[in-house]
């Protein structure tokens, strides 16, 4: 393991190393009746999931990226006694679980081996899989007017979206507040990670730290974001990214120097396009892919460094398209590229993440392999299209781009 400084310094330099979460255990607590309050739109075939997803970092590995495995690191700060207690006091205590039940849990979980129990911290605990001399007299409660086993601990099955709850922005890492109950409690693994993990004791800029604070109205979430170089950063405000966020993360990275302007594009609140990156992705120095009908309505803010103004942050209108304002940023004209499969057709590619690719170096992106046009669009634009299976993964509503959070990615222009 190198102590390097990390950092992600475009959206399609040569990926260095990344880090994935592989579909498991939070995957088989899905059911048709709590898969849509976890974000899911369907219950999955588990281990074709897992193969999946195997053919995904297979490829990446293969072109020597550097493709960390979330439940490894967790395991490895898990074994670190100040980490794991700083997971297990913020989780299992009175007001998470009861006087009593958290007593002898924590007991439980305190002896537990550290891949075991990160296994439980991601993939959720139900009452009756804790064995029947865990609990005293105080896991009767659960069983009152009830034959279900409660949910101890609820599983986190959009950890499998890496890209989320962590974002690297250069030379730093912001931790979301994410937007979703579902979602909310995946930081705290993030954070223990980045604290704690030997990997990450070089030193580097935290933009927006979200654990044990009172974070009023900010959310955000790392698919909204994307460092694109020349000290530029894009950021979605739809569904999920509230301009609270995206200005403290402005002004961390501003006061550091990392970055001069953050282009904030304002989004229609969808779930079809939750994040930026659901319509608008980057595949080389030049290609875009895009999902014109909702990029065409997006409106864009520019924030910049400026003494002169109370916040230190100067906000200003950039009239004209979204692909527009980025090329002129940047100095480059970008090439959107779409599907052409006609407006039913565009808009289930759309869906089916068709425009989530991510790309592992210049002109090579990882893709879906139900979204014919926009696959066959961006190869006719010279983009080299390396296509995963879709079925499983998809119905998370997340493609390439929501299953990698780059930790090192060199910049392009
Ligand atoms: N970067 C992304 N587009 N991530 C997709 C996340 C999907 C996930 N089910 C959610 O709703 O949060």
């Amino acid at each position: 393991m190198s102590d390097q400084k990390h950092g992600v310094y475009s959206e399609v330099g040569t990926l260095r190393r990344v880090m994935v979460c592989r579909p498991g255990r939070a995957h088989e607590h899905l059911t048709p009746s709590n898969c849509h309050d976890l974000l899911f739109d369907d219950v999955l075939d588990v281990p074709k999931a897992q193969r999946d997803h195997e053919v995904f970092v297979n490829l990446m590995r293969e072109r020597d990226i550097d493709v960390l495995e979330l439940r490894d690191l967790l395991a490895d700060v898990l074994d670190i006694p100040e980490a794991r207690s700083f997971i297990l006091d913020r989780r299992v205590n009175h007001a998470t679980m009861g006087v009593g039940v958290a007593e002898d849990l924590r007991a439980w979980m305190d002896e537990m081996p550290s891949a075991e129990l990160g296994e439980l911290l991601i993939g959720g605990l139900v009452s009756d899989e804790v064995p029947a001399d865990v609990f005293g007299t105080c896991i009767s409660p659960f069983h009152v007017n009830s034959d279900d086993p409660e949910l101890l601990i609820a599983p986190l099955p959009n950890t499998l979206f890496t890209r989320d709850n962590s974002a690297w922005i250069y030379d730093g890492v912001e931790l979301s507040r994410m937007f979703w109950g579902a979602r909310r409690r995946e930081v705290l693994l993030l954070t223990a990670i980045y604290r704690y993990h030997p990997l990450f004791k070089y030193d580097y800029n935290v933009w927006l730290d979200t654990v044990d604070k009172d974070m009023g109205h900010t959310f955000i979430e790392g698919g909204d974001i994307m460092p694109i170089g020349k000290g530029i950063v894009l950021v979605g405000m739809g569904e999920r990214s509230t301009f609270q966020a995206v200005s403290q993360i402005a002004k961390s990275l501003f006061d550091a120097g990392s970055a001069e302007r953050v282009i904030a594009a304002r989004m229609p609140k969808e779930r079809a396009a939750m994040h930026l990156d659901t319509v608008f992705t980057m595949c080389s120095e030049e290609v875009v892919n895009i999902y014109d009908p909702v990029v065409r309505a997006m409106d864009t803010f520019s924030l910049r460094p400026d003494e002169t103004e109370r916040g230190g942050i100067k906000v200003t209108y950039d009239e004209g398209y979204f692909v527009d304002v980025v090329s002129d940023a940047l100095g480059v004209k970008l090439n959107p590229v779409q599907s052409t499969a006609g407006r039913y057709g565009a808009e289930c590619e759309q869906w089916n993440d068709g425009n989530n690719v991510v790309a592992l170096s210049p002109g090579v992106v990882v893709a879906y392999d139900r979204n014919y046009s926009i696959n066959a669009n961006l190869r006719a634009a010279g983009i080299e299209v390396l296509e995963i299976p879709s079925s499983e993964l998809g119905r998370g509503r997340g493609g390439g781009h929501c299953m990698t959070c780059p930790i090192d990615r060199d910049p392009v222009y």
